[in-house]
């Protein structure tokens, strides 16, 4: 059974929370570019100071050898003006230092200690018994009373921040977590028709969930766009033009064959687009399948298939979606992703997963439309296709 924060006896209380605030920063000075991951995790955060708990966040950014693998000091100046606590910022993650200002920490308020990818373990894989052991959790653990993970868009990964600290304090999931696992652990019991879109350039990621939900039954209907529908495309023969399999070429070698065997299989219940956009010059093209081969690249899909795809979903009991429908970033391409995604707001349920595809919703001002936007990426996808994860896992005690 898994414990939620309503279980959990916070007032005086050390509480270690692991959140997710990975974000975009800026290229120079380090600062975010964008705060929303920062902003989910506020209720958690906020309910255990008002319960009087002494909070000590575990976070990470970036990825060692990344451009955005940065301290995690503007991350706890966000917090603070967030939330009406008070939130300091711990250069160290589990050094002396860093346990005695645990120690001291005043009920009430909190503190976010350095990103825990600063120590080499925290990006290994461990089984939860190995992670238990590492020097991070070892250390921590004496100066905590329990502890909550609440980055549900980490708890695919094996690491010792996610599994280890289950093994050996009292556990229980934050409210991102609890909803997260509302939503998209119960996949298989959502509304039907169950209509997913896979769109995006995460080719291989996305053949992989298409072929999941397929083979288990929950997708009635997969409906391609983005460089995943140009795969498929290429896939059904469609000529698409040397410009448009390079970039599918680019991004995985197997892509296409994977899509032709999924097609062979289940062609009745996947989708193809009707027409491509392509841009010359400033302008915007839309071509009919059989106006292809082009030799520009198809950057976005274009209004028959928005339209056709628009009637499967309105008319979806859910609605799962994600990646763009095209390169959103740029004027020209982002009327596929739009109106397709609008379209899917007018589902009985709609659910997103991807934090580019939240970003490009965000930016498009469609957000809000959705009745669940998950925190997570790849952890968002597995769950979709109908897995559980790693982290969550480690909190069934
Ligand atoms: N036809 C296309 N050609 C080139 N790029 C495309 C096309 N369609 C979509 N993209 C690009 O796909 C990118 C987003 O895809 P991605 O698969 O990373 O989304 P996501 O799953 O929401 O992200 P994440 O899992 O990283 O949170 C965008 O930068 C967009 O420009
Ligand atoms: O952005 C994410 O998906 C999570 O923060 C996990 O980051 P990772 O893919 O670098 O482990």
């Amino acid at each position: 059974m898994i414990r939620m924060l309503d279980d959990l006896d916070a007032e005086g209380a050390a509480i270690g929370v692991r959140v997710d605030i990975n974000s975009p920063v800026d290229g120079d000075g380090g600062g975010l570019a964008d705060d929303a991951r920062l902003r989910a995790h506020v209720d958690t955060i906020s309910e255990l100071c008002e319960r009087d708990a002494r909070v000590a966040l575990l976070a990470h950014q970036g990825r060692p050898g990344d451009e955005d693998f940065t301290d995690l000091e503007a991350h706890a100046h966000r917090l603070d003006t967030l939330l009406s606590a008070s939130v300091k910022y711990c250069d160290s993650t589990f050094s002396a230092d860093a346990r005695d200002r645990i120690d001291s920490l005043e009920p009430g308020t909190a503190m976010l200690l350095e990103n825990t990818r600063f120590y080499s373990e925290e990006y290994m894989s461990f089984d939860p018994e190995r992670a238990a052991e590492t020097y991070l959790v070892e250390r921590l653990v004496p100066a905590l009373d329990a502890y909550v993970n609440d980055a549900f868009a980490t708890s695919h990964r094996r690491q010792p921040s996610i599994i280890g600290f289950p093994q050996r304090l009292p556990a229980y999931a934050g409210r991102v977590m609890e909803r997260e696992i509302d939503v998209l652990g119960n996949i298989s019991e959502s509304p039907e028709p169950r209509v997913y879109v896979l769109g995006g350039a995460k080719v291989d990621d996305s053949i992989e969930v298409a072929r999941s939900v397929l083979e288990r039954g929950l997708a009635d209907a997969v409906l391609t766009a983005g460089i995943v529908g140009n795969a498929f495309l290429l896939a059904d023969g469609v000529s698409l033009g040397a410009a448009s399999a390079a970039v599918v070429n680019e991004r995985s070698h197997e892509a296409v064959k994977e899509a032709g065997e999924l097609l062979d299989a289940f062609s009745h219940r996947i989708y193809l687009p009707r027409d491509v956009a392509i841009g010359r010059g400033e302008e915007r093209i839309e071509l009919d399948l059989d106006e292809l081969p082009t030799d520009q690249p198809a950057m976005d899909i274009g209004a028959r298939t928005v339209a056709a795809y628009a009637e499967i979903l309105e008319d979806a009991g859910t609605a799962i979606l994600n990646g763009p429908a095209g390169v959103f970033e740029d004027d020209r391409f982002e009327t596929g992703t739009f109106e397709l995604y609008g379209s899917a707001t007018r589902a009985e349920t709609s659910i997103v997963g991807g934090g580019d595809t939240a970003s490009a919703l965000r930016k498009l001002g469609i957000l809000d439309g959705f009745d669940h936007v998950s925190t997570g990426g790849g952890a968002a996808l597995r769950m979709l296709t109908g897995h559980t994860l790693v982290g969550i896992e480690a909190l069934d005690q």
